[in-house]
């Protein structure tokens, strides 16, 4: 039995620059991890048996990536084995940290592990991205600009500093948002390097603000403390601070019903550190 984390994500900037002809969406976004997710425990079960414990609200077990994940590396590789896997919720859903795709990933990872397929880091990125676009940042685990729909990586460095991240409590679906007529989706391409001379915003932020006004309110209360942004598709918003005080002293400050975590910025998932300290003992 092993437990492994399933980081939240923060795109550091979000632009969208065109739809494709699938309906997808061309972007350009800054991905790095935090410090701060769901965790995932697995275990061998006999052949067959793949069991995920606990149920969350409105997701059939068939649906929930998780399983969907398991059930795409079982198919791909014909293997039979089984799992038991637990879920600590702790991201929350529609909140644009990327929370059920960090999940899909850690899975893909932990059942190669468990199951000793040896599948490349590539196949799983392949295998990845057919369950949600934001799932090869997870599987790659380092941060990253991103090109396409999300799956074109190129590493990258932002510093790394404490985040205050909210969530309005809206979820926002992301696919409501990609098909709004309204979202800007004509955004100008960059190169990473304009992107570092260049201040960053969010494409979907003026919308979002637009549909929702709770997460327009709570950006307008946290711009007051620090420069303020929106993650994904929202609903979550976050700043940065030069110290994990600094954040914990706004968020003890936040609106009364508003959710929130302070978590370091990081440039190299928590999975993969987790994975590596996991990899100096034997297997299950
Ligand atoms: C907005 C981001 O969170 C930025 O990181 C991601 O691009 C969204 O990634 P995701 O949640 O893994 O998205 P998926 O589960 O693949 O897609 C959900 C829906 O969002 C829309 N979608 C998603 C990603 C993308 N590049 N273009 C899109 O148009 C599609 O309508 C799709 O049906
Ligand atoms: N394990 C899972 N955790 C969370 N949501 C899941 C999971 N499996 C399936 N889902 C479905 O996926 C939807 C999106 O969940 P998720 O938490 O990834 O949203 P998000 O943070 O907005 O993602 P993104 O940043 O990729 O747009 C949920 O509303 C839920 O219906």
């Amino acid at each position: 039995m092993f437990t492994l984390p399933a980081p939240a994500k923060l795109n550091l900037f979000l632009s969208i620059i065109g739809r494709r002809d699938d309906g997808y969406h061309n972007l350009q976004s800054l991905f790095q991890f935090v410090d701060y997710g769901d965790a995932l425990t697995f275990s061998a079960a006999p052949a067959h048996e793949l069991t995920l414990t606990p149920t969350l609200d409105g997701v059939l077990p068939e649906q929930n990536l998780i399983i969907k994940a398991a059930r795409l590396l079982q198919k791909h590789t014909g293997c039979t084995q089984g799992a038991k896997i637990h879920l600590t919720k702790r991201l929350p859903m529609g909140g644009g940290l990327g929370g059920g795709s960090s999940d899909a990933a850690t899975t893909l990872v932990a059942l190669n592990r468990l199951w000793q397929l040896k599948l490349s880091t590539d196949t799983l990125t392949e295998l990845g991205v057919s369950l949600g676009a934001d799932v090869p940042v997870f599987v790659r685990g380092y941060a990253a600009f991103a090109e396409g729909v999300g799956e074109q990586l190129t590493p990258a460095f932002p510093d790394e500093p404490w985040y205050l991240i909210l969530c309005p409590a809206v979820e926002v679906a992301t696919t409501t948002i990609f098909n709004d007529p309204e979202l800007v989706r004509n955004s100008k391409a960059l190169s990473l390097q304009q992107w570092l001379n260049t201040p960053w915003h969010n494409d979907c932020e003026a919308l979002v603000k637009k549909r929702y006004p709770e997460v327009a309110k709570l950006i307008r209360w946290l711009l007051e403390y620090a420069p303020s942004r929106m993650t994904g598709t929202g609903a979550c918003i976050f700043a940065s601070f030069n110290s994990q005080q600094a954040a914990e002293e706004v968020l003890a400050k936040a609106p009364v019903g508003v959710l929130g975590f302070v978590a370091k910025g990081c440039n190299q998932s928590p999975l993969f550190s987790a994975l590596a300290e996991l990899d100096t003992q034997p297997l299950p």
